[in-house]
């Protein structure tokens, strides 16, 4: 029976940046296949494989590949920083060379060899609040939330709020609060730092659509940005996640983030499971 499946299963690779992890599939010379219902099936821990984030890589016109993110609760995620290093790495890879480019929702992006890391450029922060998006004009430097976060866009929205000691923070009940607050009319990522020099953070997120996870790219640059428009640290900075470190450096061209990226193993679907969902 399962020879008979066999033509019709679907490859996938799972890896992961600091154990942000991620499923991801080629469907480059076939029309995309992935649709809420089967982000959802595939991202379940238990009855899929699970997953932070799905990346489906697509044909692209004006960019080495295109790149699709979905959240394990089945929403798209305009932007996924880590997910984009991880494919990155399979593009370098396969291609030999030492930069490639990444078409995303928010246009793009450039993938580049850093020794055994990889770096990507996650392209400019979004600071006015109809970008992010906010669903009304307020001040996002200081929003008018307990904690006053700083509202950051990367191609998805995030609010970073400054904290004295990480470790006294409710990443989940703050985190569950802030990302449906009606502040935000797309939902928002939630991040919580501790500066602890001026080229050092500690960072812990709430992703939306997931929930807590070990690392968060698009996090660690809005993190990034954030903690420099308020003055308390330099363009360049080392941030430590619950998954390991990254390096962010917001140049010029956009904000830089470098880190390690992993394959941890490449599975396959087989019929019976896609045609549950
Ligand atoms: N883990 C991703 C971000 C996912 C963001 C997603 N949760 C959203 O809905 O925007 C990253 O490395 O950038």
């Amino acid at each position: 029976m399962r020879q008979d499946l066999a033509s019709t299963d679907l490859p996938f690779l799972k890896m992961h940046g600091l154990g942000n992890d991620f499923v991801i599939i080629d469907s480059r010379g076939r029309d995309a296949l992935v649709s809420p219902e089967l982000a959802r099936a595939i991202g379940d821990r238990h009855r899929g494989v699970g997953f932070d984030q799905l990346a489906e890589i697509r044909d692209a016109e004006e960019a080495d590949i295109a790149l699709d993110f979905w959240n394990s609760d089945g929403s798209r995620a305009g932007a996924c920083g880590n997910a984009t290093r991880c494919v990155g790495r399979l593009m370098l890879d396969e291609s030999g060379r030492d930069s490639v480019s990444i078409r995303t929702e928010r246009g793009v992006l450039s993938a580049r060899r850093a020794g055994e890391e990889v770096s990507v450029n996650m392209g400019h922060p979004q600071r006015m609040w109809d970008e992010i998006p906010l669903s009304h004009p307020v001040d996002t430097d200081f929003l008018p939330l307990e904690g006053e976060p700083v509202a950051v866009g990367m191609g998805n929205p995030h609010a970073v709020f400054f904290v004295p000691d990480i470790r006294d923070v409710d990443v989940a009940g703050r985190g569950r609060r802030v990302e449906c607050d009606p502040l935000f009319p797309e939902r928002t990522n939630v991040e919580f730092a501790e500066i602890r020099a001026r080229d050092e953070i500690r960072m812990r997120v709430w992703e939306r659509g997931t929930g807590i996870t070990l690392a968060c790219g698009s996090g660690a640059c809005a993190t990034a940005v954030a903690a420099h428009v308020r003055g308390l640290t330099d363009r360049t900075v080392r941030m430590e996640v619950d998954g390991g470190w990254l390096t962010l450096d917001w140049r010029e061209d956009g904000v830089w983030m470098t880190g390690p990226t992993q394959t941890v193993f490449a599975g396959r679907f087989d019929l019976s499971f896609l045609e549950r969902v």
